[in-house]
């Protein structure tokens, strides 16, 4: 599971237009065993076109799609790769048995039952008709579906939209025990904090490029900087020309600042005003760390057809 092994799947400088639209700039992308590779960006940045291309679904207008080393539509690949996409296409009418029975028979090694159960949860829900489920419980199943094939590369699509915190934790855990047996995992969400418990590796992509990769810390490291919020009657102009402040503004009562480091702004602002209360420091999170990167993106114009 060394970086040195080829990628379970890669796409090189994929390009995909669909019309006048470039969906996908030139997406260089690996996906390794054994590591979850997170996939974010904002709406219509061309996340889905990705899993698209790497599932075979479509194909690149240019560019390479490989998935161990072949062609994404080959049988024999397709039997190695699960998927959970946001658009599930499940017969509504089968029982969640029904449905388990006929999708393990389509792999050559399927997981058991019992596993598929504890994986995804599913105990109760075992005679149920699909479209009878909660919206929830039809994630659960549709993620049983996709690791019932004991699958080595996994797409997951936003998996755990619409689930309760303890059905989410569950999904967690058993995404975590899929990456403990070597299995390659591409995760897209919404969830900052998904991607953060969960990846390895982050990607971000914005407008069908890739803008940003790394690992969760070096993501944070994009946005070293602390943001600081007190009560506080300080000016908010004289504390923006304080050294190391970057930024200080007043919003109502609140004084809010951001610093490179927290401790020498803080130790002034306790000088300062013997009065300040309320006082809250907070690193950058994944979020932030996102937001300023797609946020300092929009300089660069719009890719457009040639
Ligand atoms: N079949 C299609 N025909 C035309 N345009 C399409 C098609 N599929 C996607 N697009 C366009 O390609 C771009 C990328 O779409 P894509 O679905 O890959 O984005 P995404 O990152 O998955 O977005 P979201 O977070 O909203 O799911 C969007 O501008 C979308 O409108």
């Amino acid at each position: 599971m060394s970086m040195t092994d080829p990628p379970a799947a890669r796409l090189s400088a994929a390009v995909k237009q669909y019309g006048a639209l470039r969906a996908l700039d030139g997406i260089d992308l690996s996906l390794r065993r054994g590591r979850l590779t997170a996939l974010l960006g904002p709406n219509g940045a061309g996340k889905t076109t990705a899993i698209g291309l790497l599932l075979g679904l479509q194909t690149a207008d240019a560019g390479s799609v490989e998935v161990f080393g072949q062609s994404p539509r080959l049988l024999a690949t397709r039997r190695r790769v699960g998927v959970m996409l946001q658009s599930a296409g499940i017969q509504e009418v089968l029982k969640v048995r029904e449905l388990l029975a006929l999708t393990r028979s389509y792999y050559p090694d399927p997981r058991s039952v019992a596993d598929c159960i504890a994986m995804a949860g599913l105990g109760e829900l075992m005679e149920r008709r699909y479209g009878q489920l909660s919206g929830g419980q039809q994630r659960r199943v549709q993620f049983a579906l996709a690791i019932c094939g004991r699958p080595e590369l996994l797409f997951l699509d936003e998996p755990t939209t619409g689930l309760d915190i303890e059905a989410r934790q569950g999904m967690w855990k058993a995404i975590r025990g899929l990456l403990g047996t070597g299995c390659a995992i591409l995760l897209t969400t919404h969830y900052l904090e998904e991607a953060e418990a969960l990846a390895d590796h982050v990607a971000v992509i914005d407008r069908g490029r890739l803008i940003a990769e790394g690992s969760v810390q070096d993501m944070r490291a994009r946005v070293a900087q602390r943001r600081i919020r007190c009560l506080s009657a300080l000016s908010a102009a004289g504390v923006r020309q304080w050294p190391g402040v970057s930024h200080a503004a007043r919003n109502e009562a609140w004084l809010e600042i951001v610093a490179e480091h927290a401790e020498p702004v803080v130790r002034r602002l306790l000088e300062e005003d013997a009065a300040l209360s309320e006082l809250e420091v907070q690193r950058a999170g994944l979020a932030d760390a996102f937001l300023a990167i797609t946020a300092g993106d929009d300089a660069r114009p719009v890719p457009e057809a040639a």
